[in-house]
């Protein structure tokens, strides 16, 4: 099966998610919002959650590849494997002693076990006996402090790669405790034999643009939320890489608003057929666009702003996008939104998966004939992400 998504409701075919790991077992209350997390997850109920989500896919014939044995497989190339030890160290929080230490440690152990150490993170208490000599950071760091940060949101694989047609686009994460994430990816499409020969498109050092935020409308049409995570010139350049690459006729630049709960735009808006969205009522009315479109010399034209729900209909090509919206009351729907009401993963046109918690958003979905196949999601919503957030596609039929 080759790479290709052009649409957010194609049959699903094949999918690349993250079962959480001993990664989320390094969330304290004291670093748990700086790791991006709200509460702190009871971890082996949340691989049970997740390996249910994981056999909803495969029960509708979807190839589940796991983020853990895919950068074990990259990690088994000896050029990946440097790669991967360069990409644990942080000189500048070892010192240059210690950091060459860990250097000579690491690039001695099997793959299985860099792989742990890049996901899960390495404490000072965990460090082996490095041949380091007398290391002052070592004496005084604190033994439950990072020599190598773990990453807990690597759960929401949505976030740090996306497939546009059949090119893939790395992101550049915005905040610090996800930075790593780009390094594992570029790792993983740079080396893994079933993915070295994919053409990128937008580049991980460039402007931040995060998973989250695009959205392939239909073929050639891309949205991109631009707030918390994804910023104007991220958008901007992402706009011009598609259409340098042929990839797009129209980029939406959505301004969604800068908090936690609207961190990504799919917080507030996911695809469930080929002409509908289900949506956070607030942001009905009041989401707007900047389409963006190439100029015949190559250069961009910005329009709008203007409606959203407008510009996406008239760029799509349809008379008009459905929405459902997630309840009428507000506080339900507020509940309902920060629960992930709105981030649904759909698996064919009009089949979508959603939490179950969101009793009212996935009756509403039930009410337009939408499929909804719900999964339990207690412990995994507790990083605010749903099925779209820990989901990223890989390969999705065209939209016949
Ligand atoms: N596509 C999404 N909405 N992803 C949710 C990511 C949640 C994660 N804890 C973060 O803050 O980065």
């Amino acid at each position: 099966m080759t790479p290709r998504v052009d649409s957010e409701v194609g049959q699903l075919r094949s999918v690349l998610l993250h079962r959480p790991g001993n990664e989320l077992k390094r969330l304290t209350p004291r670093n748990n919002d700086q790791l991006l997390f709200d509460s702190i997850p009871w971890v082996d109920r949340a691989q049970e959650e997740h390996d249910a989500f994981a056999e909803v896919l495969r029960a509708r014939g979807v190839e589940v590849l796991l983020l853990v044995d895919v950068l074990r497989e990259t990690l088994a190339d000896t050029r990946a494997h440097a790669a991967g030890v360069q990409a644990a160290l942080d000189a500048k929080r070892l010192g240059e002693a210690l950091a060459d230490a860990l250097r000579i440690h690491l690039s001695t152990v099997d793959a299985a076990t860099l792989t742990e150490a890049l996901m899960s993170g390495v404490t000072f208490e965990e460090l082996p006996e490095l041949n380091a000599g007398a290391s002052l950071v070592r004496r005084m760091h604190h033994p439950h402090d990072f020599a190598v940060d773990p990453l807990p949101n690597l759960l929401f694989t949505r976030d740090s790669s996306v497939w546009i047609g059949d090119r893939v686009a790395i992101s550049s994460l915005a905040m610090p405790a996800r930075r790593r994430e780009t390094a594992l990816l570029d790792l993983i499409y740079a080396y893994h034999p079933r993915f070295r020969h994919a053409a990128r498109a937008y580049g991980a050092h460039s402007a931040p643009v995060e998973g989250g935020d695009v959205m392939l409308l239909a073929p050639g049409v891309l949205a991109v939320g631009v707030g918390e995570r994804t910023t104007p010139a991220g958008a901007e350049s992402l706009a011009r890489s598609v259409f340098a690459d042929g990839l797009a006729h129209t980029v939406l630049a959505v301004p969604i608003a800068q908090t936690r709960a609207t961190m990504h735009l799919d917080t507030v808006c996911t695809m469930v057929d080929r002409d509908a969205v289900v949506m956070y009522p607030l942001a009905r009315d009041s989401l707007v666009a900047y389409p963006l479109r190439p100029n015949d010399d190559g250069s961009l034209r910005v329009d709008g702003p203007e409606p959203f729900l407008q510009a996406a209909a008239e760029a799509m090509g349809i008379e008009k996008l459905r929405v459902i919206d997630t309840g009428l009351d507000p506080v339900t729907a507020e509940r309902e939104q920060w629960d992930d009401g709105n981030n649904t993963l759909a698996l064919a046109p009009g089949v979508v998966v959603g939490y179950e918690r969101n009793l009212e958003t996935n009756a509403r979905l039930a009410d337009a004939g939408i499929e909804v196949l719900p999964i339990a999601g207690s412990e995994l919503g507790s990083g605010r992400g749903g099925p779209r957030c820990m989901s990223c596609p890989i390969v999705r039929d065209p939209l016949g």
